[in-house]
């Protein structure tokens, strides 16, 4: 059978899911800045490592390829790293290993931002960007929206970021971080 490492909270990476656009390569920048801890962003680390980017992976290699390598690469940051912040890609936390490995070994935070938000105040800021906007009428992405909700509902914390700044939010997470800490880890 195989042993499990219960990794002290302290000790666990920090990460943060949400719909596309929500805010999680920034925010998540800002709290490994305030944390003093690595920022891993999966998509960039994906990027890195394959030499292209999101969108050329998608128009080569297919959706599923993409898929498949950010599910191995998450599992794997899971699995062997601790005290990293990482922020998903908007679409990976939908995959079953994915959350399994992140709920068991990270802390998970939510980014959650309401709808009519995100159609007013981040599609236009990440329309051209995101590959799996392409071709979808915006009663797609709505539909699109609703049904990855469940998925984000399986989280630890969640932070409403609908009417925060960034920094507002990172701040947030870092005072909800350390206060868990203190309680559950008192003395370390
Ligand atoms: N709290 C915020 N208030 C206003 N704008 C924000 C906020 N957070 C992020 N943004 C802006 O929204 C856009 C998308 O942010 P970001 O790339 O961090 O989202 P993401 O959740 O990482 O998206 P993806 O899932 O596609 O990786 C950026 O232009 C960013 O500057
Ligand atoms: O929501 C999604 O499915 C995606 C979001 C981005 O972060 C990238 O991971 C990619 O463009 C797919
Ligand atoms: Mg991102």
């Amino acid at each position: 059978m195989e042993r499990q490492t219960v990794i002290p909270l302290r000790e666990r990476n920090i990460i943060l899911i949400g719909f596309m656009g929500a805010g999680k390569t920034t925010i998540g920048q800002l709290v490994a800045k305030k944390l003093y801890r690595d920022f891993i962003d999966v998509d960039a680390e994906i990027e890195r490592r394959h030499g292209m980017s999101i969108p050329e992976m998608f128009a080569q290699k297919g959706e599923a390829y993409f898929r498949q390598v950010e599910r191995e690469l998450i599992v794997d940051l899971c699995t062997n790293t601790r005290l990293k912040i990482l922020s998903l890609g908007g679409g990976a936390y939908l995959q079953e290993d994915v959350r399994r490995a992140c709920l068991a070994h990270g802390i998970v935070f939510f980014l959650d931002l309401s709808w009519e938000h995100w159609k007013e105040e981040r599609l236009p800021l990440i329309a051209d960007s995101r590959p799996v906007l392409k071709n979808k009428t915006l009663e797609e992405v709505e539909q699109l929206f609703f049904q990855r909700q469940s998925a984000y509902a399986l989280h630890h914390s969640r932070v409403i970021i609908n009417e925060l700044e960034a920094e507002q939010a990172a701040d947030q997470i870092v005072q909800s971080i350390k206060w868990t800490w203190d309680v559950y880890e008192p003395n370390r």
